[in-house]
């Protein structure tokens, strides 16, 4: 069975990095990824043990890249986003590659002219058509607006269209449920809420990593009426971080994964618009992130906020690279 890549406005670019041999046992990820190949359907790769493959864990992953900084431009942000997921690229061709799946870059859809709802409407057909083709899809953004996109994606996908209980996760400072005319890298859930609503299925929405001192009582208020769950970052230990993952993802059937990176605190990501004076330690955001890859339920993930123009040394995008690769074991 092939498929066809969906279109995407800039191609996917060689990836580069060192060089230690041909042979698997030196691969890393720049020498795995396939910018040509048509990734292959779920299930059909074998496992390296030779027993049957789990769909679920052999999905091929799909990368597919949202260059936006028009959500945080709109939300009064430091913009830079845009440059984000070559960023990524970058900080993840240089690991090693330990993956027991094939990982397809499908290139990117780009914000331009300050268009952003044509770009969310394009990345959501692409993510869309690689979901149903069975791939475990990464989006690497953008601001918190690839959010919408994504979940355009999400929803329209089969699983979601089918009945399947949808459950969104973010790792993130902020409720980003603003109530705003236009949308912004600070109202993607809200705006999920609604169009939850509107197709008459529930709005399942927890965050890990609130500040309270960065939400205003509006947010609050917004998050209490449309039963958010969430977990102040000052309660995040380890315990009550996968406690917490592990209710919500009890009450779900597919999940989608949002990492906005200024979950984190500034010393680890400083490369982001709103840098975390607080932050959830990344010891106890890797260990979600393997709670959730373990689930068996994750349906898309992606990784938002990176603004590479104010990242020191790469350590924003390395962070946010080595949470991917954990994702994807
Ligand atoms: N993506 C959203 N970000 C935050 C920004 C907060 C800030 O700039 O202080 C929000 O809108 O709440
Ligand atoms: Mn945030
Ligand atoms: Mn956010």
């Amino acid at each position: 069975m092939s498929f066809q890549l969906p279109t995407v406005d800039v191609p996917p670019q060689p990836w580069t990095g060192r060089f230690d041999g041909d042979e698997a046992a030196h691969r890393r990820w720049w020498q795995a990824v396939d910018i040509n190949r048509t990734p292959g359907p779920a299930g059909v790769e074998a496992a390296p043990d030779g027993e049957p493959a789990t769909p679920a864990a052999r999905k091929p992953a799909a990368l597919l890249g949202f260059a936006s900084d028009e959500g945080v431009r709109r939300n009064k942000g430091r913009v830079g986003a845009a440059a984000a997921p070559a960023a990524l690229r970058k900080a993840l061709a240089p690991l090693a590659f330990h993956l027991d799946r094939t990982v397809a870059d499908v290139g990117d859809v780009v914000v331009s002219g300050g268009d952003l709802e044509a770009g969310q409407e394009r990345l959501g057909l692409a993510l869309a058509a690689l979901l149903d083709s069975g791939h475990q899809t990464v989006v690497l953004g953008g601001g918190h607006e690839t959010a919408y996109a994504s979940y355009l994606g999400v929803s329209a996908s089969s699983a979601v269209q089918s009945g399947q209980r949808l459950g969104v996760l973010n790792l993130d400072a902020h409720f980003d449920l603003r109530d705003e005319p236009v949308a912004s890298s600070g109202t993607p859930f809200l705006q999920m809420a609604c169009a939850e609503g509107d197709a008459g299925r529930e709005f399942r929405y927890a965050v890990v990593g609130i500040s309270e001192p960065n939400n205003t009582r509006v947010l609050f208020d917004t998050a209490e009426k449309l039963a958010v769950r969430y977990l102040l970052d000052e309660d995040c230990e380890a315990d009550r971080a996968r406690d917490f993952v592990a209710s919500f993802l009890a009450d779900i059937d597919v999940l989608y994964l949002t990492i906005d990176l200024d979950v984190l605190p500034a010393a680890v990501a400083p490369g982001v618009s709103a840098p975390a004076a607080y932050g959830v330690p990344l010891p106890v955001i890797s260990a979600v992130c393997r709670q959730v890859a373990r689930s068996g339920k994750l349906l898309h993930l992606d990784v938002a906020e990176l603004n590479p123009e104010f990242d020191i040394d790469g350590r924003t995008a390395k962070t946010a690279a080595r949470l991917v690769d954990t994702l994807l074991r």
